[in-house]
């Protein structure tokens, strides 16, 4: 028998435009997934119960998230944290402001992109990321798109923690609010200080940026054309360091585009684990998501989650 689909949806996704976008091509995805069954999810408590509840009653399932990066960094997280994580699939449908997870885009319902062909998956690298907490103690969570130190942390934490400003602007004009945060973080970003030690050496630099990648596109518009597959094994590492501010909005332009050329200042790098320390808390971000630590662990679990193809 083929395994149930669940569609997990995030209403409040894309700062509340979800439920419009879900509710716009609900008929046409329930068209090809005509058994699947709809889950509303409130909040992130509710969803980590109707996820428990899925896995309690189905030893194996398509859960397919419908929602931003953000949804499918907790599905996946939830998946991997079972016994037999490889008895389920993750899908998606992009109903977030960048979905970076479904990139290069594949297949569109309605011109939102889609993964969820229940027929056909492959096997998907995660990010396993071990870090100390601001209480000391140790946490353990997966990324499956990519992670970062660096401004664009620094961005992705502003934007999920706004002052007055950027709060009225996320109401009134999402792309408005992006463009905000990433001026005002780049314009107060101060380099830092950081031990890096990944393929076997170990140094202190000052840091501008660094992306940890699994899949090459950051942010929304930023992109490496590092590649990397999706069961390879490995991430990509592209460091920028000792970066003036215009070196760095320089870089970031460049990015906009998928250049990155290497030099003095800029590394690019495969490796399997990398270890990240700081004199002081770092804002560090998995897959849209951020968290400040000192210590920082990062090591490649291969081919650990099933991801339907488009
Ligand atoms: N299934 C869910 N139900 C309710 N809230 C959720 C759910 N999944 C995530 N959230 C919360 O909603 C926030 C935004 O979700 P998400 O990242 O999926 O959308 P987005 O920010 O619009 O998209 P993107 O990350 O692609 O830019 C998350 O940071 C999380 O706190």
């Amino acid at each position: 028998m083929k395994a149930p689909v669940f569609i997990i949806i995030n209403p409040y996704c894309h700062q509340g435009e979800g439920w419009k976008r879900w509710k716009h091509i609900r008929s046409h995805v329930l068209e090809r997934l005509p058994s699947a069954k709809e889950v509303v999810t409130e909040s992130t408590t509710d969803l980590s119960l109707q996820l428990a509840g899925i896995f309690d009653q189905n030893e194996a399932a398509s859960i397919v998230s419908a929602g931003g990066d953000g949804s499918v960094h907790l599905i996946a997280n939830a998946i991997l944290q079972l016994e037999h994580p490889s008895k389920h699939a993750l899908g998606a449908i992009g109903l977030g402001s960048s979905n970076d997870f479904l990139k290069p885009f594949q297949s569109f319902i309605q011109k939102v992109p889609v993964r969820i062909n229940t027929n056909s998956h492959i096997l998907h690298d995660v990010g396993e990321v071990s870090y100390i907490d601001k209480n000391d103690a140790r946490q353990h969570k997966y990324f499956i798109i990519n992670a970062s130190i660096g401004v664009t942390a620094e961005g992705n934490w502003n934007f999920n923690n706004p002052g007055r400003i950027l709060k009225w602007l996320k109401k009134m004009n999402t792309s408005a609010a992006i463009t905000y945060t990433a001026l005002s973080t780049i314009f107060t970003y101060r380099n830092k200080p950081v031990t890096l030690r990944f393929n076997n050496e170990e140094t202190t630099m000052d840091i501008s940026n660094m992306n940890i990648l699994k899949i090459p596109f950051v942010s929304g518009s930023l992109h490496y054309r590092q590649n990397i597959l999706p069961g390879d094994g490995q991430f990509g590492l592209n460091i920028c360091r000792d970066m003036k501010r215009m070196e760095l909005i320089q870089t970031l332009m460049q990015l906009e585009k998928g250049e990155f050329v290497m030099g003095e200042k800029r590394i690019a790098a495969f490796t399997q684990n990398i270890r990240i320390t700081s004199p002081v808390p770092i804002v560090f971000e998995c897959d849209g998501e951020t968290t400040e630590s000192t210590h920082i662990e990062v090591s490649i679990r291969q081919q650990a989650i099933n991801v339907l193809n488009a």
